[in-house]
């Protein structure tokens, strides 16, 4: 195994769609030796992970981590990341170095510079989380793995009141207080229904950005429709990338056996649909790894996408939702009394 992997997290079937094009946009974007790695938990399903066994080098079976402070979820308004502290055995990973991004982050360049940064055991790198900048958003992390930081984390995992926002993000910030700061570009956060994207900044920043990250509760799986979605309009060319990917490799049945596994409904895979089948089946171990297997529509990549830098085309109507317009700009506002000022005659040199 080489070094560095880059390592993704699946708790639940329902993200299958986001791991999966996260791994197929790693792959391609990536010239760095490295391992790509998803951590599944048991509750994933058999049909799941088959799927993932396509695009992943290693799906390590991992047990549920289960918050002790529900109540934090339910004040970030998400009581459904009940089981994000399974990303604790990140640090359990026999890499030196990982870099881990969330299911719903979707890379537009190449990440691999970050396998580059210096690292000490216990060190994280992590861009500003938008809501609160003094913490980092977990969503994309650079680590060591390390047996006593691991130690430390299950610990702390198994303790009420660990975790401020009921989730890892909480807890990693209470754990790594001198987190060393990685360049937003890294993890350009956006929320659907949120009310401020600050656009001035991602537009001058447009060339720069390496990920972008959906977070909340909405995700761009969940809707083709950009429009009923509810981003902020400077999402949609990100939006557009996840469908892209998407669509390159999951179309026809191809397509609907992604949405039935990750509905959950866990059907063996028609015959044809994989190659080959992942005849390991997982045992108790849970630290057991399928090896990668490949299929016939691998071997010759049909993406018509180029790597490099996405252009960010902001739709017309945005940009003219932008433009200083002369005619809208209003007239400075006058009170009543103005309209019958009277231009002065005489100065007294005291007014001068
Ligand atoms: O049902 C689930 C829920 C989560 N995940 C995995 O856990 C990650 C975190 O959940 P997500 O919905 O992406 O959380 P965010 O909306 O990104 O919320 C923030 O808050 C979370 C809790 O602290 C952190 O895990 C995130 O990194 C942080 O961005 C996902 O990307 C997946 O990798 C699943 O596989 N299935
Ligand atoms: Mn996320």
């Amino acid at each position: 195994m080489s070094a560095n992997a880059y390592a993704t997290l699946l708790t639940s079937d329902s993200y299958l769609p986001g791991a999966l094009v996260l791994g197929r946009r790693l792959a391609l974007l990536s010239s760095a030796p490295c391992s790509l790695v998803v951590l599944v938990s048991d509750n994933v399903s058999k049909s799941s992970r088959q799927l993932l066994a396509e695009v992943y080098d290693s799906v390590v079976l991992v047990p549920r981590i289960i918050s002790k402070d529900i109540p934090n979820l339910h004040l970030l308004g998400r009581p459904d990341l009940e089981d994000t502290l399974t990303k604790c055995h990140l640090w359990n990973l026999p890499f030196s170095k990982v870099v881990y991004l969330d299911a719903d982050v979707v890379p537009v360049q190449s990440l691999d510079l970050l396998f580059e940064e210096e690292l000490g055991p216990g060190d994280v790198l992590a861009a500003p989380d938008s809501g609160w900048p003094d913490y980092f958003n977990s969503g994309v992390l650079v680590l060591k793995p390390h047996a006593a930081t691991y130690d430390e984390l299950i610990n702390e995992a198994a303790k009420e009141g660990s975790s401020f926002d009921g989730g890892d993000q909480g807890l990693f910030n209470t754990v790594f207080p001198d987190w060393n700061r990685l360049s937003f570009c890294y993890n350009v956060t956006q929320q659907a229904s949120s009310q401020y994207e600050y656009l001035p900044a991602l537009l001058a920043n447009a060339s720069k950005v390496r990920a972008f990250h959906f977070i909340g509760s909405q995700k761009p799986w969940e809707s083709r429709a950009f429009e009923t979605c509810g981003y902020p309009d400077s999402s949609r060319p990100f939006y557009a990338a996840w469908w892209d990917t998407f669509d390159t490799h999951y179309f026809g049945e191809r397509a609907a056996a992604v949405f039935t596994a990750s509905s959950g409904v866990d059907t063996e895979l028609p015959e044809g649909l994989l190659t080959t089948t992942v005849d390991k089946t997982l045992g108790e171990a849970w630290n057991l790894s399928l090896d990668k297997h490949v299929n016939e529509w691998d071997r010759e990549e049909t993406s018509g996408y180029t790597p490099g830098v996405l252009e960010l085309n902001p739709p017309k109507e945005l940009v003219e939702a932008y433009e200083v317009n002369d005619d809208k700009v209003e007239p400075e506002k006058q009170f009543p009394w103005d309209a019958h000022k009277v231009p002065a005659t005489r100065y007294f040199p005291e007014d001068r």
